[in-house]
């Protein structure tokens, strides 16, 4: 499995696709078979049932998961000490972004329940989750200024440097 990790807004679900069908490997989007799961929204999940319950689901959603996949994960699944040992062994691509991309990027965002409060707030939680994805991802892409065609070809370039067929497992 490649799992995508990384902040809110730092192109997970754009690149798990695009990786997925250039690779041509099937892929899974945590947030969507949740919110199929459930029959709700994410905002729904987490304004009916609350984070925890969202967390809960999330966890074992990933325990749940095997196969040649490429995972796209929630932003936040790495906040769960049992999520970030699953993901060991596995191949981690870590989208890193400034908060600056990522503030740019989800202005517009009205989908994300925990992209919320003031500046100070935003740049509190991106500060907390820097050094969770730095500590599982076992390559680490860098996507300011680089459009997905670029950022997807970096991940290719990368996974075959480091044996590809690592990710069959
Ligand atoms: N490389 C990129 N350059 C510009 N915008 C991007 C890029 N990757 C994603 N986006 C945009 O940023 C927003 C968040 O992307 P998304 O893939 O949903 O991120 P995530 O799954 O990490 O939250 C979307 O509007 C998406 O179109
Ligand atoms: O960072 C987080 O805690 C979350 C990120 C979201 O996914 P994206 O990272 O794809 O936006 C989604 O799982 C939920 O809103 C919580
Ligand atoms: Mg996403």
């Amino acid at each position: 499995m490649i799992f995508l990790i990384g902040y809110m807004g730092s192109g997970k679900s754009t690149i798990a696709k695009r990786l997925s069908e250039n690779l041509q490997c099937t892929y899974i989007e945590m947030d969507e078979e949740i919110e199929r799961r459930e029959g709700m929204t994410i905002p729904e999940i987490f304004a009916n049932h609350g984070e925890s319950f969202f967390r809960a689901m999330e966890s074992q959603l990933l325990k749940e998961l095997e196969g040649q996949l490429i995972v796209s994960t929630g932003g936040g699944v790495l906040l769960s000490a049992e999520n970030r040992e699953t993901l060991a062994g596995h191949v981690v691509v870590y989208l890193e972004a400034s908060f600056q991309t990522i503030e740019e990027r989800l202005a517009q965002s009205g989908n994300r329940p925990l992209w919320s409060g003031d500046l100070v707030e935003k740049q509190k939680r991106f500060n907390q989750r820097k050094p969770l994805y730095e500590q599982v991802a076992t390559e680490t892409i860098q996507v300011d200024n680089k459009n997905p065609e670029m950022i997807v070809e970096e991940i290719i370039f990368c996974l075959k440097n480091n044996d590809f067929e690592h990710t069959n497992e």
